[in-house]
């Protein structure tokens, strides 16, 4: 599924995409980052936005959201946003966990939250149903809490304003194995109801979610199709992801990450 076409399988189409991404371009300071990245996200589960380190995934999605100067054409549910300040973009229902959290660590996980809403009815019902724990701990500094825990007051974060799509960059860095595959569970429980674009380096994780994927190399796209498959296609994991893999005794071949596997 790789070559200059870039047909699209596995969830959904160009036509059927809540999100559709083309002829992506980033420049900064001089510096051309992204050179003309196609992405569609499926209006449904989990659309992975993979590559190697530096191939530009988090570049993309800050673009998406209007954090990085950007041309191209980014169509959100019918509306175009590549002129459209974050503020704005935000307003269409996207809701974004960033790379590095962005959690207020001198503030509680019920400040935090309550700094996210946007709308008058916040969803607290769901975030506390998906996080338990964040119910309890809603007095505890977000400082203090663990890594996975700040991961969950970012996920909390994006759920509590009705958003049509979730981005989630990088959800398992530097996260327990354990705590990890909590995260997994999670975010397949959050993509039954929301679709996700999840940005993801970790692809035991990727695999466990499913769905449709990108695959960006050096500022482009280089891939598009579906997950299973890619992670399936041994020469193509390696080329695209540059992974090895295993082979489990009369089991398929897994790609191995140099990060945690589940
Ligand atoms: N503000 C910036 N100024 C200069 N270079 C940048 C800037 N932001 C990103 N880059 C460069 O652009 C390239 C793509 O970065 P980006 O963070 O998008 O990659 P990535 O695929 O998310 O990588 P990783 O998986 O390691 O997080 C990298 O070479 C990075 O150093």
């Amino acid at each position: 599924m790789t070559g200059n076409s870039l047909p699209v399988c596995g969830q959904g189409g160009a036509d059927e995409a809540l999100l559709t991404v083309r002829g992506l371009r980033v420049v900064i300071d001089g510096l051309h980052i992204l050179h003309g990245v196609d992405l569609d996200v499926a209006p449904t589960g989990v659309t992975a936005l993979l590559g190697r380190n530096g191939a530009g995934k988090t570049t993309t999605v800050k673009a998406v959201m209007g954090l990085v100067p950007r041309t191209g054409s980014i169509v959100f549910a019918g509306t175009e946003l590549s002129g459209l300040p974050t503020h704005l973009v935000v307003r269409q229902g996207i809701g974004y966990a960033p790379e590095d959290r962005g959690i207020f660590a001198g503030l509680t996980v019920a400040e935090n939250l309550r700094l996210a809403e946007r709308d008058g009815a916040p969803a607290y019902r769901l975030v506390h149903e998906l996080f338990p724990e964040l119910k309890q701990r809603s007095g505890q500094l977000a400082g203090t809490l663990s890594g996975g825990q700040q991961q969950m007051v970012a996920i909390g974060r994006t759920l509590l304003n009705g958003n049509r799509l979730i981005i989630a960059d990088e959800p398992t860095k530097g996260l327990a194995p354990k705590i990890v595959a909590e995260v997994a569970d999670v975010l397949a429980r959050v993509a039954e109801s929301v679709p996700v674009l999840l940005v993801e380096q970790n692809l035991a994780f990727v695999r466990r979610l499913g769905g449709a994927c990108a695959v960006l190399a050096d500022g482009r796209t280089a891939h598009r199709g579906d997950t299973a498959e890619l992670l399936a296609d041994e020469a193509a994991a390696r080329r695209l992801l540059g992974v090895g893999s295993r082979r489990p005794a009369g089991g398929s071949a897994v790609p191995v990450t140099t990060e945690v596997a589940l």
